[in-house]
């Protein structure tokens, strides 16, 4: 024999109740099957509502109540059974209505006639449920919970249990093949009905199976299975395939509302297995709850989490070494009934805290400060502090106990996402550990420590991307174009999150707008505002967060402070940060290190060219670099090789923007200011404390030419100062030598000037768009470390942020 339990979404209409049919179908004909099943889904809800309203003499119980007898007189219909069922129905109908109006009337509602009312939902299905079995060929019968299940004192959750099963032994004699038995319900010593409390249904179908020796129990429910986390909330949550009773009491206690704990106590007793299966899948394996689980691969078996939880703290001096807080705190809170679901105490003493219900907190204030008026009074005491919008989560493995390193692990993780704990626990046994976190970082704890603990199938990156020109839509095409084989080789999700230009933004709250972000920007966006901007990312709070700066904006490169704040990381192909002043230079470093995320800028000199990783790497392991001189202007270095190749400087300069080798106002390239920039990062990051003062600085060409507003003005100035740059051209002829814009940095002194190299000089071959970085080092004493390759163009770029993206993701 095995027993079944159907919850209300199960039987919520005809068509669920014909799945049902389905589902009894299948063992039929190989053992005796006992169903019980809830009321329709939502109508227990409704029957309160409508003796809760009648007892406030408001007549809007009728409409309620009718409505009720519709949908169930739809049902009767639907699933045709017979006209005595039909009739046996609407007299239950009458009967609500006769004791609904005696509430109405006196405008007060008796335990006994609640019991009633909200028990005839159960009673309800069961007998329409039976009926539609028997309609169906199947030999079922329904019995009456009430005859066989018996409560103590009128009070549903105290079981007779003496009394129920010898009461039950009768049911193994009955001649059925399938038993309907109304969840929820039973009665008193004098035959009144009483209630099972909450998951009511389910400690009827653990009694039935507990009484009857059933081979197994199954939980019918809407979802497959107790998941390793809730999947609204952690989408690569998956169904457990084995627990044991005590983690899913532990997991349903915590917010996984798939069962009711208490309801298992029956079952756990007599060693009979539970399986939580889905109605709506009945294929699916479902979760196995069992005394001797099989270990899964990760040794936590789920995660759980309950809301609206407040952190209430007794704490003072006159506690330290006194004893009995501890029971009158505990006493004077139980006598209110207000639940304490977390328990923490500091070690002198000195604090106490627990975790109650947000609702329970003026209640909660109320009697602490009654219990310790006298010690409140004398400072002993100081008043009990509250802290609100908190939540609990719960890690929760019975492997876990006495494997050292989970805590570590667990904390660690946390700490890296930048979550703070606001109190922990637990248990003696380390069946779980427990702490409050504040309820909007819910989400983005539960999703990383799912990822830390369980086998993901890949981990998810939430890029938010300021920029869409040139480089950042080339980011975005090989973004799309790795998307796969980051997710199969690497394991990594790119999910763009959010887009902005400086004329409008666009965010994707849950859906990933890679593919199509150039189409919602376009079309679906709205107005830009950084600021809000910002403030959406941080709002998201989601895990794994990386703001990218492909702009040339100082308006972006200050809002870095923010973002790392949030606990998002940055990559950024924007200069002006790293090269800003020494001191924000450093406190950005300082606010990433604190929060525990990455600024990372690899492609602000050479594009994609490792020159930073590669001087950081050369520091950490002790070298010193003494010495730089480098070609960092990818576009300089173009315009003069084109030049040398005999074209117009303008013209050279021309081509240098249409690929889009300069910086979007090229007068930033020509002017030297870039290459400024470029050896202002690098020596800082040598460790140098350069500003930008301490740059000697000359511009490549004449200052005439960098007044203008706009790239046609320098256009037009270039033009008109044509003879200055062929000039040039004679120079080099006699000279034999060629112009580079050099970037040289040596005993202290920074310089960046357009320089005559001989062909014996390394620079003097630095094709196209090229750039060479030659470090003179501790250890590369004799022969400079050369670092040369492209070093502008929005493919390299683009390659250099993807690089330091899927750097953080790994770190
Ligand atoms: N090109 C190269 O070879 C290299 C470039 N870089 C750096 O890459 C960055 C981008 O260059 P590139 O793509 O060529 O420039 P583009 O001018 O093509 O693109 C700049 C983007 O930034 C946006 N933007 C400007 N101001 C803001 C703002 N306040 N808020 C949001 N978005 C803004 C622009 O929006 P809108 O269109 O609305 O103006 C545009 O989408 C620069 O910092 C450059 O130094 C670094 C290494 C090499
Ligand atoms: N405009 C820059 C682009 C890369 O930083 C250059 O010319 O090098």
């Amino acid at each position: 024999m095995k027993v079944l339990k159907f919850g209300g979404s199960s039987v919520s209409n005809a068509g669920n109740c014909k799945r049902v049919q389905e589902i009894i179908k299948r063992d039929y004909a190989n053992c005796k099957q006992v169903v019980v099943v809830s009321a329709f889904g939502g109508v227990t809800d409704e029957l309160e509502r409508c003796i809760n309203l009648a007892s406030q003499r408001n007549k809007e119980y009728e409409i309620a109540l009718l409505k009720l007898r519709e949908r169930h007189d739809q049902v009767t219909n639907e699933l045709n059974v017979p006209d005595e069922i039909k009739t046996k129905v609407s007299k239950k109908f009458d009967e609500l209505e006769e004791l609904l109006q005696g509430v109405y009337l006196l405008e007060e509602i008796s335990e006994k006639i609640k019991n009633a009312v909200m028990g005839t939902g159960e009673v309800l299905s069961s007998l329409i449920f039976s009926a539609y079995l028997i309609e169906s060929g199947m030999k079922a019968k329904c019995f009456d919970s009430r005859k066989y299940i018996k409560t103590q004192n009128g009070k549903g959750v105290f079981l007779n249990s003496k009394e129920t099963n010898e009461n039950l032994k009768s049911i193994k004699e009955e001649d059925f093949q399938v038993a309907v038995f109304p969840g929820f319900i039973a009665s008193g010593k004098k035959g009144e009905l009483t209630l099972l409390g909450r998951g009511g249904s389910d400690y009827t179908a653990s009694i039935l199976a507990a009484a009857l020796n059933a081979k197994q129990l199954e939980i019918w429910t809407d979802v497959s299975g107790m998941y390793t986390a809730d999947p609204r909330l952690v989408s690569q949550a998956i169904p457990i395939e084995q627990m044991s009773f005590q983690e899913a009491m532990e997991l349903s206690h915590f917010g996984a509302k798939v069962m009711y704990p208490p309801s298992l106590t029956p079952v756990l007793q007599n060693k009979i297995n539970v399986r939580i299966k889905n109605t709506f899948a009945p294929d699916d394996n479902g979760t196995l709850i069992t005394t001797n689980p099989k270990s899964e691969r990760s040794i936590v078996r789920g995660l759980s989490s309950v809301n609206h939880v407040n952190l209430f703290t007794l704490s003072g001096s006159g506690m330290v070494g006194i004893s009995g807080f501890a029971a009158r705190l505990f006493a004077c809170l139980a006598n209110q009934k207000i639940n304490v679901s977390l328990i923490t105490q500091s070690s002198s003493e000195h604090s106490m805290s627990v975790g109650i219900h947000e609702d329970d907190k003026d209640l909660a204030i109320e009697a602490v400060r009654s219990e310790f008026e006298m010690e409140i009074g004398m400072n002993l005491v100081n008043e009990p502090l509250v802290e609100e919008n908190l939540s609990i989560i719960a890690v929760v493995g019975e492997d876990m106990g006495y494997t050292p390193g989970i805590a570590g692990k667990l904390f660690g993780i946390l700490g890296k996402n930048g979550l703070n704990i606001r109190a922990t626990a637990q248990g003696g046994n380390e069946l779980n550990i427990t702490f409050m976190v504040r309820t909007t970082d819910v989400k983005k704890a539960l999703n990383v420590i799912h990822e830390k603990f369980f086998i993901s199938t890949h981990k998810k990156i939430n890029l938010y991307i300021a920029g869409v020109g040139n480089v950042g839509k080339k980011l975005l095409e090989f973004i799309d174009h790795q998307y796969n084989y980051l997710i199969e080789e690497k394991g990594l999700q790119l999910v763009v999150r959010a887009v902005t230009n400086s004329r409008k933004m666009y965010f994707a709250d849950d859906e990933n707008m890679l593919q199509d972000w150039q189409q919602k920007l376009e079309h679906e966006s709205e107005t830009a505002n950084l600021q809000e901007f910002v403030k959406r990312m941080d709002q998201a709070n989601l895990r794994n967060s990386v703001f990218i700066d492909i702009t040339a904006s100082e308006q972006v490169s200050k809002v870095y402070q923010q973002v790392l704040n949030s606990t998002v990381s940055i990559v950024a192909c924007n200069k002006i940060a790293a090269s800003s002043d020494f001191e924000n230079y450093l406190r950005i470093k300082a606010a990433a290190r604190k929060h525990n995320v990455e600024f990372m800028f690899e492609s602000n000199v050479g594009a994609g060219l490792p020159v930073i990783s590669t001087i950081n790497s050369l520091i950490n392991t002790g070298d010193q670099v003494v010495g730089i001189q480098a070609v960092v202007s990818g576009s300089l270095n173009f315009i003069m090789n084109e030049f040398n190749n005999g074209k117009s400087f303008v013209e050279a300069v021309k081509m240098a923007m249409e690929q889009g080798f300069t910086e979007p106002d090229p007068k930033i390239d020509l002017s030297g200011m870039d290459v400024l920039r470029k050896l202002l990062i690098l020596s800082r990051e040598a460790g140098y404390a350069l500003e930008e003062k301490d740059v000697e600085h000359e511009p490549m060409i004449p200052l005439s030419c960098l007044n203008g507003e706009t790239a046609e003005d320098l256009i037009r100035d270039l033009e008109e100062n044509n003879d200055y740059f062929e000039a040039w051209r004679t120079v080099m002829a006699e000279k034999n030598i060629r112009y580079r814009y050099i970037a040289s940095f040596k005993d202290g002194k920074a310089n960046v000037s357009l320089q005559e190299v001989k062909p014996d000089h390394p620079f003097y071959d630095v094709h196209g768009k090229d750039n060479v970085i030659s470090l003179n080092t501790k250890w590369y004493k004799d022969q400079p470390m050369i670092i040369k390759g492209a070093g502008a163009g929005a493919e390299v770029t683009a390659s250099g942020i993807f690089g330091d993206i899927i750097s953080i993701t790994s770190n």
